[in-house]
């Protein structure tokens, strides 16, 4: 029995103008062009192989170590482009291994939390379709292929790319021209970095699909948010990272998050996805903010009350002499820094922070946190040798 097998890796990104409403919800097409970071795949990635063999009964997915359906509408629409795809290579050149009709087994692993609001469904979706496109060796671009990640996830298209990412909406009914393109790789601006503060949640208020469909067909705020807020902000952002206009970009970012979780107040029954933690964050930003006369950081939130904070290496001691002191109870901080280091964050605050503040910081903010993941833009799907299917049987190690 011949098996082929294909891996990578892909990250998460963490979008800086939001993806929020569809415009055709079967091809996933957006009401709205939406820009991201990708992040380092050292804290947040998935990996994925795939395997194909003549002899494979049936399609299977084993997600974390456990076998899961492969049967949602979404994957199904993915797996069947790639075939579609793949046919095309196979009708060109007939020595080709008939993979298009044979079944596949697709292995996966997060290595951070699956559904908390941490974008694995954007890192998953965009593994799987860059895995199965190498296994059958296909010729399509990442944005062609992007297109495909779309369907299963939409944000997942954005994970094809490193750096800074847009994921252009298109007018085409057929979404053929609704893909992700790069707006500059991680070397432009490497200096950008995230601080995510992982808030105590239970499931989410709403999943995003069906929060979109509501806030869509009830929200009059929503059309001013496509129409007008949106467009016009998304060339700002654009040039903001083109020229590393950090305050321009922050502020943007804070006021796109704001403008997002508005339409879902706006939405009828109202959406909740932040809660009284991440309030307190956005305050603490602007406090921050405004202590030093200068923007440093910026705040965005998904859909759930996780904060993501972006700012530059060259402010970290700034912004974590509050954050630090702050949040220093939560875990997180230590793999990334030494206790000399985090000796710094703490006497930066005693000596220019602490004696010109004007009010006391809420010293219970902690406890709504679970923890910090200290992290960085970073590159797109990676190739890689780790595998997680044992290719003499066909199934996972
Ligand atoms: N590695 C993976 N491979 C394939 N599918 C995955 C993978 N990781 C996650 N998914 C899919 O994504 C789903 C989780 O998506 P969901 O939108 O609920 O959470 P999330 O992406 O972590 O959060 P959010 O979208 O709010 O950031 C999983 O139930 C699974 O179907
Ligand atoms: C708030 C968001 O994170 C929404 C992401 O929505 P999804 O991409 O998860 O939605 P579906 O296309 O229905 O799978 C904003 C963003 O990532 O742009």
């Amino acid at each position: 029995m011949s098996v082929y097998v294909a891996s990578t890796t892909a990250p998460v990104n963490i979008a800086t103008l939001k993806y929020w409403g569809k415009r055709d919800k079967n091809l996933n097409l957006p009401t709205n062009s939406s820009i991201s970071v990708t992040l380092a795949q050292q804290d947040l990635r998935t990996l994925t192989s795939v395997a194909t063999s003549e002899s494979f009964p049936e399609d299977k997915l084993w997600l974390n170590g456990k076998e899961e359906s492969l049967q949602s509408e979404r994957t199904q629409h993915c797996l069947q482009d790639l075939r579609d795809l793949r046919k095309q290579l196979e009708a060109a050149d007939p020595s080709l291994p008939r993979f298009s009709q044979w079944k596949l087994r697709i292995v996966s692993e997060n290595n951070f939390p699956t559904a908390a609001g941490l974008a694995s469904s954007a890192a998953g979706f965009a593994a799987l379709v860059v895995a199965i496109a190498k296994l059958y060796q296909l010729p399509q671009s990442y944005s062609d292929i992007s297109k495909i990640a779309r369907k299963g996830s939409g944000s997942a298209c954005r994970s094809l790319f490193g750096g800074y990412v847009a994921w252009e909406m298109g007018s085409n009914p057929d979404g053929s021209d609704s893909k992700a393109v790069e707006i500059a790789p991680m070397e432009h601006w490497p200096q950008m970095k995230a601080a995510v503060l992982v808030a105590c949640a239970d499931k989410k208020d709403t999943p995003s699909t069906s929060g979109m469909q509501q806030t869509v067909a009830t929200s009059d705020l929503f059309q001013e948010r496509i129409n007008v807020v949106v467009p016009k902000r998304f060339e700002e952002m654009k040039q903001a990272i083109l020229n590393k206009d950090f305050a321009l970009f922050a502020e943007l970012t804070m006021k796109d998050s704001n403008s997002f979780h508005a339409t879902c107040l706006d939405s009828f029954p109202p959406i909740f996805y932040m809660n009284d933690t991440s309030r307190k964050i956005v305050k603490l930003c602007h406090f921050i903010n405004a202590f030093y006369g200068e923007t440093i950081v910026a705040y965005t939130y998904d859909a759930g009350p996780n904060a993501v904070l972006y700012y530059l290496q060259e402010n970290e001691e700034k912004l974590f002499a509050f954050i630090y002191k702050v949040f220093q109870n939560n875990q997180g901080w230590d793999s990334k820094f030494s206790a000399k280091e985090l000796a710094k964050f703490s006497e930066y605050f005693s000596t220019n922070v602490e004696p010109k503040l004007t009010t006391v910081l809420d010293d219970e903010l902690h406890k709504g946190v679970t923890r910090v993941i200290l992290t960085q833009v970073g590159p797109g799907p990676q190739n890689t040798t780790d595998s997680l299917i044992d290719p003499s049987t066909g199934l996972p190690k």
